[in-house]
């Protein structure tokens, strides 16, 4: 699809093929095609970072960050997880119930995110319950940056005078974005003050991504970051790396609700992990590779097995992490990933045209053609529509995980391809099977209908619709959890 913007604004071409969005990111990494100022303007506002540059400049910023997304460092995610989920359940009141009836579980994906990469990304304790008052603030950081995310557009196009008018919502939205500035230099200024202290050592130690960051912030050369840079990759990974996140856990409930025997093979699977001594197996080292896999320490019964064979997470080479490379994929992982298919978090790739490019669309009837583009013309990979593309997924709508068994990484595109793919996709494939695994194992989930009439497919359109934010999630997801 061409738009021309014959008022203003420049020319653009959409695509929903996988062929092209392929040539599309080959290109780009040849600079033929490159992210602009005006594309990631939406991503900037505290700084330039990994996700706005281009050529020598990204590659800085990855080399930098790449030594963090490590198999020590998914370990740590499956252990921060498995502890949250105890945390939450405790702290929620859940422990003593047979049943919970919750009108949303995305106050809890959400915050469950945020606590996970402010643990495994950033090095910071955070607890599951945060006091609202903070900083002198009166809003949870969680709820701060749903409100950045919602109001991201709207205040690249409005002046900051509006946000000081008399009207709660606009003033929330100020609140809400002072609130992520407070959280972002309380982030800087902590570790800065640590690594100067006596703990030096210790923490050097450590390779989460913001120390890194912070190292390589205080350092000189070809791999150093300047504090802008700094800030702008924490508000990127803050966002990133919890948003995304949270909106895929939202959408694989709402799935999972909806097939119920999907759920139940899920259920099965988790259950087919569950170890005979029921100890803590947190990460061993097995010649080159790296295998681990999580129990409950404390509730022997739930726990969960290193020698299973479904939900073991298995890395190649010591520093190259996957997620059951060589072990058939979890179904709990391939819902998550149907799920960001169905629902996804990203709604497009785009990319502007440097020089003149000619692509090879598809040959969808025997006759693929070249397209000439000149240069500054925005080529976007529409995501939403690529996934729902029958030519690529037949019945589309359907929630099918089978369809991806035996499936390369590369080819379920959802966290995108070649060198430039989601950095952290590991890292949120790690933490949402842990929040499946442990959920379910616990918990049978089913739907809240709205009145007794309504039905499934009413409640798919009613809560599996999009809601749209910096990242595109589903609605809110009422369940009731009934204890196994
Ligand atoms: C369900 C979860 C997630 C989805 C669906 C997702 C999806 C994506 C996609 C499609 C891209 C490519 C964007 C482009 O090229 O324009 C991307 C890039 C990125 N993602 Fe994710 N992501 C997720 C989770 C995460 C997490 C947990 C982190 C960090 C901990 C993260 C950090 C990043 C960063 C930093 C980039 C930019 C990489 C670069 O340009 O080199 N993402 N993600």
């Amino acid at each position: 699809m061409s738009v021309l913007g014959y008022l203003s604004s420049q020319p653009a071409v959409y695509t929903i093929s996988m062929d092209v969005a392929k040539q599309v990111l080959a290109l780009s990494l040849k600079s033929q095609l490159e992210k602009t100022e005006d594309s990631t303007s939406f991503i900037r506002f505290w700084g330039r970072n990994l996700f706005t540059e281009n050529g020598t400049e990204w590659s800085r910023h990855r080399r930098i960050m790449n030594p963090a997304f490590s198999p020590e460092t998914y370990a740590l995610v499956w252990d921060e997880a498995t502890s949250m989920y105890r945390e939450m359940v405790d702290a929620e009141g859940w422990a003593a119930k047979d049943e919970v009836t919750i009108p949303a579980m995305n106050p809890f994906s959400s915050k469950f995110t945020l606590i996970i990469i402010s643990r495994c990304g950033f090095g910071q304790p955070m607890p599951w319950k945060i006091a609202p008052n903070e900083n002198g603030i009166q809003m949870t950081l969680s709820e701060a940056i749903g409100i950045v995310s919602r109001s991201t557009i709207a205040r690249l196009v409005t002046p900051r005078w509006v946000y000081r008018l008399p009207i709660r919502r606009l003033r929330n939205i100020e609140t809400a974005w002072k609130r992520v500035d407070a959280e972002l230099k309380h982030l800087v200024a902590s570790p800065r003050a640590e690594m100067a202290s006596a703990k030096e050592r210790t923490a050097s130690e450590r390779k989460d991504v913001f120390r890194l960051m912070i190292r390589a912030s205080n350092g000189e050369g070809t791999l150093s970051m300047s504090d802008e840079e700094l800030a702008g990759n924490m508000y990127l990974l803050l966002m990133a790396g919890h948003e995304s996140t949270a909106r895929t856990l939202d959408a694989v409930i709402g799935f999972l609700v909806l097939y119920e025997d999907i759920q139940e093979e899920v259920y099965n699977e988790i259950r087919s992990a569950i170890s005979e001594d029921g100890k803590l197996v947190r990460a061993s080292t097995r010649g080159h590779r790296v295998t681990f896999a999580s129990t409950f320490a404390e509730a022997p019964h739930n726990s969960i097995s290193r020698s299973s064979p479904r939900l073991r997470l298995v890395s190649s080479r010591p520093r190259v992490f996957s997620v059951s490379r060589f072990l058939p994929r979890p179904c709990a992982q391939l819902c998550l990933m149907i799920a960001m298919r169905l629902e996804a978090a990203a709604p497009s790739m785009s990319r502007d045209t440097q020089h003149t490019v000619v692509l090879q669309t598809d040959a969808e009837d025997g006759h693929g053609r070249q397209l000439v583009l000149e240069p500054g013309v925005r080529v976007a990979v529409d995501l939403v529509g690529l996934y729902y593309n029958p030519r690529q997924f037949p019945d589309p709508e359907e929630f099918r995980p089978a369809r991806w068994y035996g499936v390369s990484d590369n080819d379920m595109t959802v966290f995108s391809f070649g060198p430039r793919a989601c950095i952290g996709r590991r890292f949120a494939v790690t933490e949402g099977v842990a929040y499946l695994a442990h959920l379910l194992l616990d918990w049978k989930v089913t739907v809240v209908l709205k009145h007794p009439g309504e039905t499934k497919a009413q409640w798919r359109a009613r809560v599996m619709r999009v809601d749209d934010g910096l990242t595109l999630g589903v609605g809110s997801v009422p369940v009731r959890l009934t204890r196994r």
